[in-house]
């Protein structure tokens, strides 16, 4: 449950004074999520998300996820507003910690993701995408490919417990993509964690993006290749090509990706294969027992690099190549 950090009743309200958001109501924990504790306010003004940062996010990042926010919003993009206090801050402190107030976004995560939600996705990426251009402040992205040899540093000697042979094949891979890497593909603003846990549908259509503290700067079709990666298996782990090809039509209807890209899909979704089996393995090692955190299997991550390695082309994930017939 991400609730790390208590806050009496007493610290809230007085924070609250500095908003014109009204008195509080109500505050409860929300137990979903696994980075950041998040609270659901309920404020004589209406609902609202309260998010104290906790040691995993850079204080540093802080106004490039908070006006991201903003700049997406302001673009038509519906995801959380940050609330500014009378003095125009969007950023406070609360019981030790950073904190923000966030609008209340309706609607409701998927679980099983259906191939009308995978397309939805594509569509709503393009538009994050090119809502994105001309955010002002940069962020390079910890996560990418020179992040991953240190990052799997931190858990290479013990990897063979959670699989035998799962080290060796890591290394081999940590090669394959450093030796293949794309360069020079259309870059910008990307969220880098459009899970279905972060995005809402009402009514099956999609109404919501949240949870924007993993978003930087790097290539677009890299976050392409990771909501291919969390949306379009099956829980036996089989790849849906219906739901690929579905996710892949609607962003490219909003904007068309090109060869180079198309060429490097492949590539792409191995290597963010390799960046959530790199994490998950981390964290599957490192946090220490009775944690509240709900840790997430490495090997899901594992078994998609496996189909990645057979994908020749962009026609495994059910893009139509133009003149192949396919
Ligand atoms: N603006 C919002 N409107 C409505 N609900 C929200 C909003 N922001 C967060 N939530 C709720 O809080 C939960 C956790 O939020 P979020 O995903 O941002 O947390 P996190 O700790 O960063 O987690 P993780 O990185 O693991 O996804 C969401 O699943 C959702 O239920
Ligand atoms: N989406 C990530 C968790 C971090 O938000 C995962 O499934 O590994």
């Amino acid at each position: 449950m991400a609730v790390y950090t208590d806050v009496s009743d007493e610290e809230l309200s007085d924070f609250l004074t500095r908003y014109d958001i009204g008195a509080l109501v109500s505050c409860k924990g929300i137990a979903e999520g696994v980075e950041n504790s998040n609270f659901l306010l309920g404020t004589e003004a209406g609902r609202f998300i309260l998010t104290l940062y906790e040691k995993r996010v850079d204080e540093a990042d802080l106004p490039f996820f908070l006006g991201l926010m903003d700049h997406l919003a302001g673009r038509g993009i519906n995801c959380p507003e940050p609330i500014r206090d009378r003095d125009g801050r969007a950023l406070g402190r609360l019981a030790g910690r950073p904190a923000t107030i966030v609008s209340f976004l309706d609607g409701m995560w998927v679980k099983r993701p259906e191939v009308s939600h995978c397309g939805q996705v594509g569509e709503a990426l393009a538009r994050l995408h090119q809502a994105g251009e001309g955010f002002a402040i940069r962020r390079r992205n910890g996560l990418g490919p020179d992040g991953w040899p240190p990052l799997y540093a931190g858990s290479a000697d013990r990897a063979d417990e959670v699989l035998a042979g799962l080290g060796g094949e890591i290394e081999t891979e940590l090669a394959f993509v450093a030796a293949h890497w794309p360069k020079g593909l259309p870059d910008g603003v990307i969220h880098a964690d459009l899970f279905p846990d972060n995005v809402f549908f009402l009514k099956g259509q999609l109404s919501g993006l949240i949870d924007f503290y993993f978003a930087c700067n790097d290539f677009l079709a890299y976050d392409l290749a990771i909501c291919l990666n969390a949306w379009c298996f099956e829980p036996d782990g089989a790849f849906n090509i219906t739901k690929g090809r579905a996710m892949l039509t609607g962003y490219a209807a909003g904007r068309p990706l090109t060869d180079a890209e198309i060429e490097a899909l492949p590539v792409l979704c191995r290597g963010s294969a390799l960046r959530f089996l790199l994490t998950r393995l981390y964290d599957w090692l490192m946090t220490p027992p009775g944690a509240l955190v709900r840790k997430k299997d490495p090997l899901e991550y594992y078994r998609k690099l496996r189909f990645h390695r057979t994908a020749a082309t962009a026609t495994a994930y059910g893009l139509e190549l133009a003149g192949t017939g396919a």
